[in-house]
């Protein structure tokens, strides 16, 4: 198999909801070491994609084979290499992070006390030491975030889908997770990114899939993007390919209704 679709290939990917196409044609390949940051506006398939890889939406057309599997053929095993941070989580937070974290680890195969370890370890990298035993329910969503996190990587998967991942986190918790995210992918590992803050993106992608009304509309490293589009950042690339240009009109009209007595 071509190394550069070992990990993840997705064909003529269609789905709809009741008739409403949300995906029209998705084609993409991603081998290991990639970080992709999978961008488009509100509404556009991203969410939809990554739950159809995951295995939490059906009724698609296409084919999606993760690590040369065929998801539509295989049973769950395939989800023990997969690791996801949703971007609204509902984390059971009546446990405690070494609750959860055990949980989340023995539902992912691992022996319960090495899970306890390796959670405790990465909690305390993350500050969260005197917190372990505390309910999540008390938490800060910086410390639920961080949870997300740790939980998502304990098993080391091979596959992570991370979806606003440093929603909640402070400057010095976003530097340690780009960093982490560069060493895991320096070890092979595929991340798909999905992020709204597109300074960010654009700085920690190897590679930028831009989808638009359920199609891939660019797919390049962020100097290919430029050198198409011509423009300077990610955020006005993105723009210009959606686009969107009505961003001042918009905001003229909002504020002057809200200034209307
Ligand atoms: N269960 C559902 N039933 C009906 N429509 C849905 C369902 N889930 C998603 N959609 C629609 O599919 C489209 C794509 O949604 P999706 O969540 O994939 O977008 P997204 O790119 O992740 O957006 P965002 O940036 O807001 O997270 C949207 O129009 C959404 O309303």
């Amino acid at each position: 198999m071509n190394p550069l679709e070992s990990v993840l290939s997705i064909s003529d990917l269609w789905m709809d909801y009741g008739g409403n196409y949300v995906l029209r044609g998705i084609d993409l390949k991603a081998g290991p070491g990639q970080i992709i940051g999978y961008i488009g506006p509100n509404g556009a398939g991203k969410s939809t994609t990554v739950k159809i890889m995951l295995g939490l939406v059906q009724g698609y057309r296409g084919t999606v084979k993760l690590f040369g599997t065929n998801i539509a053929e295989e049973g769950t095993n395939y989800k023990r290499r997969i690791g996801y941070v949703p971007e609204t989580a509902d984390l059971y937070d009546v446990l405690t992070a070494r609750e959860y974290l055990m949980f989340m680890g023995e539902l992912y195969g691992m022996e319960a006390g090495a899970a306890e370890n390796k959670a405790m370890r990465l909690a305390g990298l993350f500050g969260l030491d005197k917190a372990f035993d505390s309910r999540i329910s008390s938490y800060s969503k910086g410390m639920k975030q961080k949870i997300l996190l740790i939980s998502s990587l304990l098993h080391n998967p091979d596959l992570l889908f991370l979806d606003e991942p440093l929603s909640g986190l402070d400057a010095n918790s976003v530097m340690i997770v780009k960093e982490i995210m560069a060493r895991l992918a320096a070890q092979g590992k595929t991340i798909f990114y999905s992020s709204h803050i597109m300074d960010v993106v654009e700085k920690i992608s190897s590679r930028i899939v831009l989808i638009n009304g359920g199609q891939i509309v660019a797919d390049g490293s962020f100097e290919d993007l430029r050198t198409k589009s011509q423009e300077g950042t990610l955020e006005q690339i993105f723009n210009q390919l959606t686009g969107f240009s009505d961003h001042e009109e918009i905001a003229d009209s909002f504020v002057s209704i809200v200034k209307e007595g």
